[in-house]
């Protein structure tokens, strides 16, 4: 494997634009803007934003697939544009709906055809796809064209694909699509490992905010092409407010428990049965809250709630 360089992929000031429209309609459409970012090896890293946020430009840009307009950018220490095919030895890209697989092939000879190409030894190549096979249940699947493949499956094989050269960074766009929860959470599990016993890089893009829970401890989030948190996901949390939750399930309904102290909102469900009161680590704790209320009512089962980063990147997107 080559060298590992200090920073996996780094970029100052990027920025694409696009032209868009016809004739006098012509406009310019900035998708990136002064992006700066520092990914280290052996980072899992969160890339996260709303639909048009610039995320998919960001990332063709980092695998050369797309020439920035402006700004400076290394990736695996190469830059991308003018040595795309070094990089693609030191990278594995599983990207939407682009497929590195050959369609009418078994995923078997698609795999074969990539070892061949990346010049993979022989053993390194039986040793990475019986791991991959057995992790994530290839097995049943591997003599099917890559057509017949459900999304699912055709997921894992492109996974499978793009680890078999043994990348030293993963990018990753909605690697769980179309999975069910069982499968899901094994390819998880099994990112992790690539992430944390190999030390292969991920960036991930994804919809699915648990993957980013799962894998990564930082997170980038962009919007309207610029970037408007890059922060760990327990800052990111304390950052945005933090608001946890006291859930509270009544014995009887009681009207809503309002003013107890460092209670920022209350929410009454099941006609007062079940009430979520939100408050700010800071200004109280669960446990005073947790007495508070049972001064006032009669308990009969508590959850205190964390706030989902789905919560915290909603919020985020609306305050910039
Ligand atoms: N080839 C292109 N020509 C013109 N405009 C483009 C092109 N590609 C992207 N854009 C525009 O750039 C902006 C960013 O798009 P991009 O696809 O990078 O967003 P995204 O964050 O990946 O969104 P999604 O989550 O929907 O995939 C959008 O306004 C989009 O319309």
């Amino acid at each position: 494997m080559s060298a590992v360089p200090d920073t996996i992929i780094e970029t100052e000031g990027l920025r694409r634009e696009f032209t868009v429209g016809r004739r006098r309609a012509r406009r310019r459409v900035v998708a990136v803007s002064d992006v700066d970012l520092r990914i280290a090896p052996g980072e899992a890293v969160g890339f996260l934003g709303p639909n048009g946020a610039g995320k998919s430009t960001t990332i063709k840009m980092l695998i050369g697939i797309l020439v920035p307009t402006a700004g400076r950018l290394q990736v695996c220490g190469l830059d991308p544009t003018r040595q795309r095919r070094e990089l693609a030895r030191r990278l594995g890209v599983v990207f939407g709906q682009r497929s590195q697989l050959w369609w009418d092939l078994p995923l078997r000879d698609s795999f074969e055809l990539l070892g061949a190409i990346h010049r993979v030894s022989e053993p390194e190549q039986r040793t990475r796809l019986e791991r991959c096979t057995e992790v994530l249940g290839l097995d049943g699947f591997l003599d099917v064209p890559v057509r017949q493949l459900s999304l699912g499956q055709r997921m894992r094989g492109e996974v499978t694909a793009a680890l078999l050269h043994g990348p030293q960074l993963l990018v990753l766009d909605e690697p769980t699509v179309g999975l069910d929860l069982v499968s899901k959470e094994r390819l998880r599990a099994f990112l992790q490992e690539v992430n944390i016993v190999d030390g292969v890089t991920i960036l991930l893009t994804t919809h699915d905010l648990p993957d980013v829970e799962r894998l990564c401890r930082r997170v980038v989030v962009i919007d309207q092409g610029r970037v408007v948190a890059d922060d760990a996901i327990d800052a990111l949390r304390a950052r945005s407010g933090g608001a946890r939750e006291v859930v509270v399930e009544l014995t009887a309904p009681a009207a809503p428990l309002e003013g107890l102290p460092g209670v920022r909102e209350v929410r009454v469900e099941a006609d007062g049965l079940r009430q979520r009161l939100a408050f700010t680590p800071g200004d109280t704790t669960a446990a005073a809250l947790i007495s508070a209320v049972a001064a006032r009512a009669e308990l009969r089962d508590v959850t205190v709630v964390e706030p989902s980063i789905e919560d915290l990147v909603r919020r985020l997107y609306a305050q910039d």
